[in-house]
């Protein structure tokens, strides 16, 4: 991969503090301009590229850089997980979960799971500057995806879009908690930020269900015996996606 493939783009990665890394303009732009333009990879399901990338030392490569999410997905059992546990030979290699984190929190949902390294490097905002979209044509373990700019940018401004464009329309609690429970971050966007300010937060009346995220440190192997169990029985013999390059 490029090195800095962002670079071309006048697009400069910082160090943002609490989100994190994030792209930031290096120059103007101008409203509609094409920020950035990615391809990547399409599987059905985050666990199928999970397994991919687990698979592939070339994918492995490729996920490396990414941000590793909370696994608040390894909670609970239901009958049938105990019995895949319980069918399991050998314990499973801890690995699996940290690659399905990086793969579940740096992929898009869109006609099955969408992931693209480099796009994956752009933070959510409750107040986007850009839009991102699928170009045609997506075949079956591609996909396209454009940045545009949804305004003037400055240079010097972080970009950009919205993660889910459902959040954009309801109150700050129910913002932050869809992002908390899908994407497993407290968003910390400047319109957030504004309106924590403001005490918005404190007059909605509904209290947030905030999901128990589990860090990696809370994450036993009793658990990471139970996920990978129950990946490995409902998605067994996935297509060999990885051996595809990035242009
Ligand atoms: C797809 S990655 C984006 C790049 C990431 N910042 C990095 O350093 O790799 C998504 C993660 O970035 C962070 N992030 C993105 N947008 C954020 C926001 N508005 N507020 C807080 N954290 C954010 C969260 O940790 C989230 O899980």
């Amino acid at each position: 991969m490029d090195l800095e493939p962002w670079a071309a783009y006048g697009l400069e990665l910082q160090d943002l503090g609490p989100k994190g890394r994030g792209l930031v303009a290096g120059k103007d732009f101008r409203c509609g301009e094409v920020l950035f333009r990615e391809k990547g990879f399409r599987a059905k399901s985050p666990e199928h590229l999970a397994l991919e990338v687990l698979a592939s030392a070339e994918a492995r490569a490729q996920v490396s850089h990414l941000h590793t999410g909370p696994l608040c997905h390894l909670e609970g059992e239901t009958d049938d997980e105990k019995f895949s546990r319980a069918a399991m030979p050998e314990p499973c290699p801890t690995e699996f979960p940290r690659k399905y984190s990086k793969v579940r929190f740096n992929s898009f949902e869109l006609n099955g799971c969408c992931f693209l390294p480099i796009m994956a490097l752009f933070n959510h905002s409750c107040a986007p500057n850009a839009a991102i979209t699928q170009l045609p044509p997506h075949e079956e373990c591609h996909t396209a995806m454009v940045v545009v700019a949804e305004q003037g940018i400055a240079r010097g401004t972080e970009i950009v879009y919205s993660y889910n464009s459902d959040c954009l329309f309801v109150p700050l609690r129910e913002r932050r908690k869809r992002l908390l429970s899908n994407w497993g971050f407290l968003c910390k966007c400047s319109r957030c930020q504004v309106e924590e300010e403001a005490g918005l937060e404190d007059d909605e009346e509904e209290p947030p269900e905030m999901p128990q995220l589990l860090s990696w440190e809370e994450v036993d192997l009793k658990n990471v015996n139970l996920f990978q169990a129950r990946h490995e029985a409902r998605f067994a013999g996935t297509v060999a996606i990885w051996t595809c390059r990035l242009p």
